[in-house]
């Protein structure tokens, strides 16, 4: 029976899980699949109640998965905290731990969202590309130092990367430009980094072996205009760990909202894990209008790579666009552009997809 670990996490975290958890249950009674899914405590809440944000009986659930769904970590409550015990040192541990050196990030937008768009339709209309971000090293995981000298703090944050873990993400980026559109965009700032320097160099001694794809050279501050300018110049875009947390970020907008973007992280060993790219969001944590959509199609993103459900997963994603279609919308997505927009919750937006799943969907 395929092992799903869920790590709901904080903020609202727990409240978009029980959305995804919902379709969950459904597919798994469509397709006849018995999925064992149990829930362990991760972020802030495992900082409460174990004193710690990855306990080592979460992490040994995860490595025993076939998939991790995780919801989101971190708030203003743990902020004060010192760097190794934040929430946020939870995602570092489990992406490290469970080697995911590659976090797709897709950037789709969906056709009844463009009209209601502050970009213009024509620039964003059939956006589809993916953003293919190096996910255990860099920054993110370099040394930092904090020193107290004559003439005050002085601190540093180390950008480290062997020629290994960039290869490794640069081959992915060309084998999946190659099952695309054969487009790749390698983004990086080799104007001023020698890591980007490097990177620059495998990029370009790797395109010999795929003589199909066409590669651009972007640099990061360029690429982060493009995406506004012209977005649909982009196919696959594959760029290092901090990049790419930001440029995801970015892009999600083009798509209406940071709520629906999902991701996959993906690496050497068996279990995957699965998230919306978004955070615990605490401006609006138990309001009930979060947008679960994220981790709906996170969780339709796991039923793809993890369990070979390609027809499930697309039946997901239509069953997303048909709700769309309808007119409804949570929050973030509303707008009184539109007039005839029927404004929803979390519950009922999880509600809705599940009945479009079910075939009993009224609008
Ligand atoms: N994967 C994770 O667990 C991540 C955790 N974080 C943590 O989350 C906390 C909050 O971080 P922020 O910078 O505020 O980023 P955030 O992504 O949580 O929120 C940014 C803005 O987007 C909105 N938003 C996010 N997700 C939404 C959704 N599903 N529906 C509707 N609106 C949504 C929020 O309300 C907020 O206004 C911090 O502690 C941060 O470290 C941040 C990013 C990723
Ligand atoms: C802890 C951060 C690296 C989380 C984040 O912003 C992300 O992975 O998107
Ligand atoms: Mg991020």
């Amino acid at each position: 029976m395929p092992k799903i670990a869920v790590l709901p996490g904080d903020g609202i975290g727990p409240e978009i899980m029980v959305e995804a958890l919902k379709v969950l249950k459904v597919i798994g009674e469509q397709y006849h699949m018995l999925f064992e899914v149990n829930e362990y405590p991760v972020g802030g809440y495992a900082i409460d109640h174990f004193g710690e944000p990855l306990p080592d009986t979460t992490l040994e659930h995860c490595l025993q998965s076939d998939a991790v769904l995780l919801g989101a970590v971190g708030g203003p409550k743990w902020d004060d905290l010192p760097g190794e015990s934040r929430p946020e040192k939870a995602l570092l541990g489990l992406r490290k731990e469970l080697k995911l050196f590659s976090n797709l990030r897709p950037v789709k937008v969906y056709d009844p969202l463009v009209e209601a768009s502050t970009i213009k339709p024509e620039v964003i209309q059939g956006v589809d590309l993916l953003v293919i971000r190096e996910l255990t090293g860099g920054i993110y995981f370099g040394e930092r130092t904090k020193v107290m000298t004559e003439k005050g703090i002085k601190v540093s944050d180390t950008l480290t990367y062997t020629e290994e873990e960039m290869e490794r993400i640069i081959r992915l980026g060309f084998e999946t430009a190659m099952k695309r559109n054969k487009k790749l965009a390698s983004v990086d700032k080799a104007n001023i980094l020698e890591s980007s320097r490097v990177w620059r160099k495998i990029v370009n001694t790797m395109a010999k072996e795929y003589p199909e794809v066409e590669v651009q050279h972007v640099l990061v501050d360029n690429c982060a205009m493009q995406l506004i300018r012209n977005p649909k110049q982009f196919d696959v875009i594959v760029t290092e760990n901090m990049f790419g947390d930001i440029l995801s970020d970015e892009a999600a907008m083009l798509t209406g909202s940071i709520g629906m973007l999902p991701s996959a992280s993906i690496g050497t060993e068996k279990v995957a894990m699965y998230e919306p790219i978004h955070g615990s969001a605490p401006d609006i944590a138990g309001l009930g209008i979060a947008n679960p959509l994220a981790t709906i199609l996170s969780l339709a993103m796991m039923l793809k790579y993890s369990f070979h459900m390609n027809e499930a997963a697309t039946q997901i994603e239509q069953a997303v666009d048909h709700v769309l279609q309808a007119g409804y919308r949570t929050k973030d997505l509303a707008t009184n552009k539109i007039e005839s927009t029927k404004l929803t919750g979390t519950k009922e937006m999880g509600d809705l997809v599940v009945q479009v799943l079910k075939g009993e969907f009224i609008s």
